[in-house]
């Protein structure tokens, strides 16, 4: 038997070369289940670098090279290529593994012939000589790079980037280890050295500490993964074995390098089913998946960041306790639940997903989960605590929101009350807000309390007149053995609470929230209700800025205290640096977001490592300009039709350079599955289906409601079609290029939605309009093309001028 530990690049490379697979497979498990085995050929390279540098045959013509880093108990391999017979020799006597000097993080160097790139001169002495600032970085010098643990040439090309751009393109080179690449853009985006640090355990604890930075003075050590490592001067050295060893387990190590245990994850890395979020986590994700925590925890974060990938790894890690914990993982729509459980399997198809109450992982809907809540207290708990909304503890029938719209208008002409005040978006914000919020059950208690939050004031009078509302409301429902979802929760945490109090089980022992932005009122209080006040009690992973449901809500009134305990990831996985720039340009004109602690919220630090082309802007004349335009961009993205008319080069709107992010075919055409096309209404949306269909493109419109207690129908979804929805349904997913279709002044913000509100509602509604855009912005990973007509959304970062 032996180890294998393999790195992201090598695990790329495979992918590239698909004959290879099969090859590699029979390698790779016959080396895992008998390094000595003899056909396997495994021989020492004369006059190498690194003594410990192996060669194995993979078929007549390519050969891996690897590195023996340990014989007992069992050897350990870590793979560094499989190249061609030559090229794998001449490989094997070049590379080095080796340790960073300064962060102890574990590479793999290429010692070779100096290469001229672009840039400075070489630098000597303290690296400032000859040196002219300019670009993103400038204000370091080489040498304070070096000094981070970047290699000498990576930092003398970066800091001569004239723009982020280059910056990007330089730090996304593939042969950059990505703890150097991060370590680059976190500078560039302003983060001081001892955050870097921090962010990328350079400094961990936990791990050996860091080796001190050898003099280098007079050396330039250079390296960054195979290929762009030059050892200019003095040859790179191996690491000894125990470094090796202790730079395995520093987690910035583990964002490139993962031990293979089994042949089953070895099938999943070669046949390219080997999710890289699976192993290949940030530091910080890793930190925040794994931290023990002494009560409730908020991770806040952009749009792709992994917060997501974050709840995911937390909720196996709890699940995984030998206790056998109850676990609950949940989000705010059915639908981004069904996502997240299927998720969890491909993570671990170990964890046992079970009902609420089990041991195991409970993924649910937050509404569902209130549902779930009625269904196992017992019906004495829940006809004792329902009051005058569980007539005789019977669990309610959910109302539909057109219902409940309904039935507020009916409410408000019975309260007598008119204007703003008799507006349904009014009262139902007011009832989750004040009413729900504080469990509030009678006049008196509604007359008194605090209305912090609120934009509209009330007079005493109004007060008594919206309280009248509330009751005929509340008849309505008991009448009727329904309830809002919003009251569903409420109910379920007054279950949840009266049950403990009975001295009966808390449902859950552990909660992990995704997208918790957009809970309201009751949702918090259903989850503080849910499990009890302790060590990972509650671990919340949310944006504010990405608020596009209800309003503003700060955790502590509702006995969830995270201060001191509140994280954010600034790294994105998901978006282009381009994509990102302009997504996060929409959020530059709203400057008072607060968070769930009520605290302003920053979007500062945000970054990615990739790269691609710039958002493309149209302005058009008309609706039918905007379809033609939508046409021919989907067509030029995936390519001449296979017949002898197809046209391939109709693009009209730039195609893209697409990050390799698995959706395009060898000829550069996109999955059309992968590509989605969103409209700010549902309405427009179906506009868009029928004139895209009068064009000859036939696209899957993902119909059905994102809010909670909805299933939204789901999402599964064929590859050979563009999938067109709304804005709101597109929340918590992700294409590989996106289409944002009417983003007009009327549209965006929504005009029908600003006349609904009552007046000093506006600036909230105003900002979850602005949020939309950027949640519709940021599911682009590679592309983004933006379509108007007329005057532009005043929210788009570009003033149309520039068009
Ligand atoms: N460590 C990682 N390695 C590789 N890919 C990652 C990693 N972390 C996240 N990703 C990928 O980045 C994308 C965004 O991740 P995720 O959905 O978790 O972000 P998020 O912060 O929840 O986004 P949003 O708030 O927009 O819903 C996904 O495709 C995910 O697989």
């Amino acid at each position: 038997m032996s180890n294998i530990t393999m790195s992201r690049q090598f695990r790329r490379r495979l992918d590239i070369d698909g004959s290879l697979k099969q090859r590699a497979w029979d390698f790779l498990t016959k080396l895992m289940a008998d390094p000595a085995s003899p056909g396997l050929h495994i021989e020492p390279i004369r006059n190498s670098a690194d003594p410990r540098v192996r060669t194995g045959r993979v078929n007549d013509n390519f050969r891996a090279v690897m590195f023996l880093v340990a014989e007992t108990p069992e050897p350990h391999f870590v793979l560094a290529a499989v190249a061609k017979h030559d090229e794998a020799n001449a490989l094997a006597q070049r590379l080095v593994l080796t340790t960073n000097p300064v962060s102890g993080v574990l590479e793999v160097i290429e010692n070779a012939e100096p290469v001229v790139l672009p840039g400075p001169r070489p630098v000597h002495g303290n690296g400032t000589a000859g040196w002219v600032p300019q670009g993103p970085l400038a204000g370091f010098t080489p040498r304070e790079l070096e000094d981070l643990g970047l290699s000498a040439t990576l930092a003398r090309r970066a800091v001569t980037c004239p723009d982020e751009d280059a910056l990007v393109a330089a730090a996304g080179d593939e042969r950059v280890p990505p703890w150097q690449a991060d370590a680059l853009l976190a500078l560039a985006t302003g983060t001081p050295i001892h955050e870097i640090h921090e962010q990328l355990g350079l400094s961990d604890p936990e791990t050996e500490q860091a080796p001190a930075r050898p003099d280098q003075a007079d050396q330039t050590r250079i390296g960054v993964g195979v290929g762009i490592g030059i050892g200019a001067g003095v040859p790179t050295r191996p690491a000894s074995d125990a470094d090796v060893a202790a730079a395995l387990r520093r987690p910035s190590t583990l964002m490139d390098f993962v031990r293979i245990e089994t042949d089953s994850e070895l099938r999943r890395v070669l046949d390219g089913s080997f999710a890289e979020w699976r192993v290949f986590l940030h530091p910080e994700q890793r930190r925040y998946a794994y931290v023990r925590t002494s009560g409730a925890y908020r991770l806040s974060g952009g749009a792709g960041t992994g917060k997501t990938v974050v709840a995911l790894h937390r909720a196996r890690r709890l699940a995984t306790a030998p206790a056998a914990p109850r676990v609950v993982l949940t989000t705010f729509t059915r639908n981004l639940a069904d996502n997240l459980a299927q998720d969890l399997r491909t993570l671990d198809a170990s964890v046992w997903q079970g009902r609420l109450g089990q041991a195991g992982v409970t993924v649910r809907g937050i509404d569902q989960l209130a549902l779930d809540v009625l269904g196992i207290v017992p019906a004495d708990i829940r006809a004792a605590s329902g009051g005058d909304l569980l007539s005789a503890g019977a669990v309610p029938r959910p109302l539909s929101d057109t219902d409940e719209r309904t039935m507020w208008t009916d409410a408000a002409r019975a309260a007598g009350l008119t204007g703003d005040l008799a507006r349904p978006a009014f009262l139902r914000g007011e009832y989750r807000m004040v009413v729900l919020a504080n469990d509030l059950t009678t006049r008196a208690q509604y007359l008194r309390v605090p209305r912090p939050g609120r934009g509209t004031r009330l007079s005493r009078a109004q007060r008594m007149a919206i309280w009248d509302a509330v009751e005929a409301y509340r008849r309505q429902l008991s009448l009727g053995q329904t309830a809002s979802y919003a009251e569903i929760a409420v109910l379920a945490a007054r279950c949840a609470d009266a049950f403990a109090a009975a001295g009966g089980p808390r449902p859950a022992d552990h909660v992990v929230v995704d997208e918790a932005q957009d809970l309201h009122p009751g949702h918090w209080r259903l989850l503080r209700a849910l499990v009890a006040e302790g060590p990972d009690d509650l671990f919340l992973a949310e944006d504010s800025h990405q608020r596009i449901y209800g309003e503003k809500v700060v955790l502590s009134r509702y006995g969830i205290q995270v201060r001191g305990r509140s994280r954010r990831l600034t790294l994105n996985y998901r978006t282009t640096a381009q994509n990102l720039r302009f997504a996060v340009g929409i959020l530059a004109g709203d400057t008072d977001v607060t968070d769930l602690e009520g605290d302003a919220e920053a979007t500062s630090g945000y970054r990615s490592a990739m790269s691609g082309p710039a958002p493309v802007l149209r302005a058009c004349s008309g609706l039918t300009e905007e379809l033609d335009v939508t046409a021919e961009t989907l067509r030029g993205w995936f390519g001449p039709p296979s017949g002898p008319n197809g046209n391939g080069s109709s693009s009209a709107v730039g195609t893209g350079a697409g990050t390799g992010t698995g959706s395009d075919d060898a000829q550069g055409r996109v999955e059309a599955g992968s590509v989605g096309i969103l409209t700010r209404s549902a309405r427009e949306r179906d506009i868009v289906a029928q004139g895209l269909r009068d064009r000859g493109i036939s696209a899957q419109v993902i119909a059905g409601h994102a809010l909670p207690g909805h299933a939204g129908g789901r999402d599964t979804h064929r590859s050979d079609a563009p999938r067109l929805m709304t804005m709101h349904r597109a929340k918590g997913l992700e294409f590989s290029r996106v289409v944002l279709f009417g983003i007009d002044r009327k549209s965006v913000p929504s005009e029908r939605v600003l006349a609904t509100e009552p007046d000093d509602e506006r600036d909230d509604t105003l900002a979850r309009e602005r949020f939309l855009l950027y949640v519709a912005a940021s599911r682009a990973r590679d592309a983004l093309v933006v379509v108007w007509a007329g005057d532009a959304s005043p929210f788009l970062p570009v003033p149309p001028a520039g068009v």
